[in-house]
């Protein structure tokens, strides 16, 4: 668990520190920034398992050679001016947390954005606010449904930080909020304005970030969460079973993922004669490179080889409105131990 060397609640000139994380992303889409990335990232034992004498030259001799390159074209075809839309979108999202929070009573909370790979890194932020007497901080992984390859490898890089503090500031995390009311009615309308404008499709795909189906069987409860999520989405959308299906994307390596996968349950529907498809990516709570790419390109193009006419991508929360208010809701509501008097 999280250090907590300071239990006291701050007093009122103490402020308080908001960290958005996410996954994170390269510097540039170019084959040198993201093998760096990917090193970080595919080094992490929370997200690859095998003993480090092992993984390490297959990673440095196999995997990055090749996919460096093609990760990087990929990477190409989704950057903005403003850079990756990850990063984008997160400190997007900081800033607009920052301002509602504080219309909300809750002023000198600073919110910024923290990138578990990559940069802005984590500690680098922690380092900024400890310079600036922030005691007091809130990690808010952008991950609704906890996974010990995403919230636990956050927790872990906050801890590091922390273990080389002599005095340490007491952290609380939110570890997860798949069925928080603020999330799923932020996730109805997004689906409900996007029927208003584009009609109601066949079917509603509700594509997550996979994990090895062996972290299901050591007791991560990710796989649950996000039927969790689906099951309650559907519900407020009055989808019967039919009507909707939650699918894991993105598999990596050649152990088996959890399932159904992403892309051949939606070329099985296209063969069996769906025309249409609404499709979202309710654990993402940033369009990149996942959705981007992988569901709204590649994706799309089997759909649509498979005899499918219309794939239609509904974007992340990004910085919906109703998006930013359910994150506001859910800090106040962990903040409040520490604003008592
Ligand atoms: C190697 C195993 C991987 C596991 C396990 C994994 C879990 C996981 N990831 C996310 C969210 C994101 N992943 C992103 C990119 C990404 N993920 C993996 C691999 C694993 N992810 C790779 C190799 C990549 C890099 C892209 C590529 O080269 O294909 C991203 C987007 C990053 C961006 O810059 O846009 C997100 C977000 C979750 C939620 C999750 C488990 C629950
Ligand atoms: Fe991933
Ligand atoms: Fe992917």
């Amino acid at each position: 668990m999280l250090a907590s060397h300071h239990p006291a609640p701050p007093s009122p000139d103490e402020r308080i520190g908001v960290l958005l994380c996410n996954l994170g992303t390269p510097d540039a889409p170019t084959p040198a920034a993201v093998k760096r990335y990917l090193t970080q990232f595919l080094s992490d034992r929370r997200i690859v398992q095998l003993p480090p004498l092992l993984w390490q030259p297959i990673l440095r001799m196999l995997v990055l050679p090749r996919r460096k390159k093609a990760s990087a074209e990929k990477y190409q075809k989704i950057w903005t001016e403003e850079g990756s839309p990850l990063l984008v979108h997160t400190r997007k999202q900081a800033l607009m947390l920052k301002g509602w929070l504080g219309e909300a009573g809750m002023r000198g909370i600073e919110v910024e954005a923290g990138m578990r790979y990559g940069n802005p890194s984590i500690a680098a932020q922690l380092e900024r606010w400890h310079a600036q007497h922030i005691r007091h901080i809130l990690i808010v992984p952008l991950y609704p449904q906890y996974s010990a390859t995403t919230t636990a490898s956050v927790e872990d890089a906050v801890n590091a930080w922390a273990q080389t503090q002599p005095q340490a500031p007491t952290f609380k995390l939110i570890s997860h909020y798949p069925a928080d009311a603020g999330y799923l009615n932020a996730l109805e309308h997004s689906v409900r304005q996007h029927w208003m404008t584009h009609g109601r499709a066949e079917q509603l795909v509700m594509s997550f970030h996979g994990i090895p189906q062996r972290n299901v069987e050591q007791g991560d409860p990710y796989q649950q969460q996000c039927l969790q999520t689906a099951q309650a989405l559907a519900q407020r959308l009055g989808l019967t079973a039919e009507q909707y299906c939650a699918t894991f994307q993105s598999r990596f390596g050649r152990l088996p993922w959890i399932k159904p996968y992403t892309q051949p349950t939606l070329e099985a529907l296209a063969r069996q004669g769906v025309k249409t498809v609404d499709v979202i990516c309710p654990g993402f709570a940033s369009d990149c490179i996942e959705t981007l790419e992988e569901i709204d390109m590649e994706v799309r193009q089997a759909f649509l080889d498979q005899g499918g006419h219309e794939f239609r991508y509904i974007p992340c929360l990004n910085e919906r409105p109703e998006w930013i208010s359910a994150l506001r809701d859910l800090v106040i509501h962990h903040l409040r131990e520490w604003r008592q008097p």
